[in-house]
């Protein structure tokens, strides 16, 4: 039945005046005008719900610690998630360490065949900057490429498994810096490995991933048991250590790790230690976010750490998070003062970071946030300076300090620090820890002091609001 809508409206009320439907309205004009009263109020309610959820997520994210992890590509962010995962949700991450088998297998299968790949390129004079007086590689290593050739297939297998992709082709190397010349990167979308994990978690046997996986990782165990010794026999060779130097091939961090450790990694009934997840490589595309509880009392607030890619390519994502985290951790690896990034050669890794540092210091909508600094990778660091590495000829701004890791890293400290103080929009306080993120019992302690010092600032500001 239709029926219309008397208006009373009272004279005096100016917004009544204002909503009053105008006079000697015609029935059309009157339909034209309820459509579009209708119209305003479904947007008006539709407003006030998304009001609602947000109100509601924010009551649910009040007395939430929020960490941001910064840093280029490789810095170590998610080591230190680990790091913090290990300690802090330790039942979570050990149902989970056996899910890591098939990435340390894939890490330690793609450090053989790198060394495979430049050992073909050296034999097969591949490159026109071939030295004259440079070893030759005669049949005697021609003999391990075709008994190592099935690696390929595992390598293959492996990448498949996890649903790996491949994804920054290197280039060649443009100066006399360690060259990012290796196999290309590969990375593993987060939802695919969070799946990955859940169907491994909960099986029967925690020791092995699920059945389905099962056949394929110990097929992968056998093979590389098979080339184990051909394996170690290349990597311990003095000829092939010269020729991967000369040739600037770029080996994982981790991969004097993993291929050191092949006998222990190469039989049916591995288990995956702590440390070997902890440099197990797996590079970080998405954004992953992990819940943590850092401290038992019962009213101590609940951390939410989120990890970032850090290649130049994936950085426009961190921004929507600089508005709502707590504190910062940026992750600079020291280390690689005379290395490149994968990205782009031309950029040096540490002036990278020196860059990325001071975006983040000047950053208006990071002005109130906690910042903490691990200066990382000081274990490559002191081993480069031990074998003789000169961090003048790369940073010449170092002059002529004692090429000692104590100088460099007070050194490089203070560059860090004078950027905190003439760029932050505000005075603040950075807390900056020299830092080997896969050194657990060190970081341990860092992580306690790291904790602390966030939850200090936390309840300060909770306090002022
Ligand atoms: N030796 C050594 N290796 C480290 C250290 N920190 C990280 N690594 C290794 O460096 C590699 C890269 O570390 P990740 O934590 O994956 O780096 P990331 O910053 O998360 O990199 P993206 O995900 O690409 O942004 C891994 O193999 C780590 O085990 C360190 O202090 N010392
Ligand atoms: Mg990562």
């Amino acid at each position: 039945m239709a029926f219309s809508v008397v208006f009373h409206h009272d004279a005096t009320d100016p917004l009544a005046v204002i909503s009053a439907p105008p006079p000697n309205e015609s029935s059309h004009e009157r339909a034209a005008r309820e459509e579009r009263e209708a119209e305003a109020q479904r947007i008006s309610d539709l407003i006030d719900d998304e009001i609602r959820a947000e109100r509601a997520i924010r009551k649910k994210e009040e007395g939430i610690v929020k960490i941001l992890l910064l840093g280029q590509s490789e810095s170590g962010k998610s080591t230190t998630l680990k790091n913090f995962r290990m300690r802090f949700a330790r039942d979570r991450w050990i149902e989970e360490r056996a899910s890591w088998r098939a990435v340390i297998l894939l890490n330690l299968v793609r450090s053989a065949n790198t060394i495979l790949d430049a050992l073909s390129r050296e034999m097969d004079n591949v490159d026109p900057d071939e030295q004259d007086d440079a070893f030759k590689f005669d049949d005697y290593y021609r003999q391990y490429k075709v008994r190592l050739t099935p690696l390929q297939v595992v390598e293959s297998n492996l990448k498949r498994l996890l649903g790996a992709t491949e994804d920054i082709q290197p280039r060649k190397q443009i100066s006399p810096t360690i060259a990012p010349c290796g196999s290309p990167e590969f990375f593993v979308r987060s939802r695919t490995w969070r799946n990955f994990i859940q169907t491994t978690r909960g099986t029967e046997s925690p020791r092995h991933s699920c059945q389905q996986d099962l056949p394929i990782l110990l097929d992968s165990t056998d093979v590389i048991a098979n080339g184990k010794d051909d394996i170690k026999a290349l990597w311990r060779d003095s000829h092939i250590q010269a020729m991967l130097w000369r040739r600037k091939t770029r080996l994982e961090d981790s991969a004097g790790f993993f291929l050191d450790s092949i006998d222990r990694l190469s039989v049916r009934d591995y288990e995956p230690t702590d440390d070997d997840v902890l440099r197990a490589r797996l590079r970080t595309l998405d954004i992953q976010e992990h819940d943590l509880i850092v401290d038992d009392k019962t009213d101590a607030p609940k951390w939410k750490i989120f990890d970032v890619g850090g290649s130049r390519t994936q950085r426009h994502a961190w921004l929507p998070y600089f508005d709502q985290v707590n504190a910062v951790i940026f992750l600079a690896p020291i280390s690689c003062f005379d290395e490149r990034l994968l990205e782009d050669p031309r950029i040096n890794r540490l002036e990278d970071s020196f860059i990325l540092w001071k975006a983040i210091c000047s950053s208006k909508l990071l002005s109130r946030t906690v910042l903490i600094l691990f200066l990382n990778k000081m274990d490559i660091l002191e081993e480069k300076i031990r074998n003789g590495v000169t961090v003048k000829r790369y940073l010449p701004s170092y002059g002529d300090r004692p090429n000692e890791t104590n100088d460099v890293v007070k050194y490089l400290r203070q560059k860090f620090k004078d950027t905190v103080r003439y760029c932050s929009p505000e005075p603040r306080v950075c807390h900056i820890y020299p830092t080997s993120v896969i050194d657990t019992k060190n970081m341990s302690v860092t992580l306690i002091s790291v904790r602390d010092g966030i939850l200090r600032e936390y309840l300060k500001r909770a306090d002022l609001f």
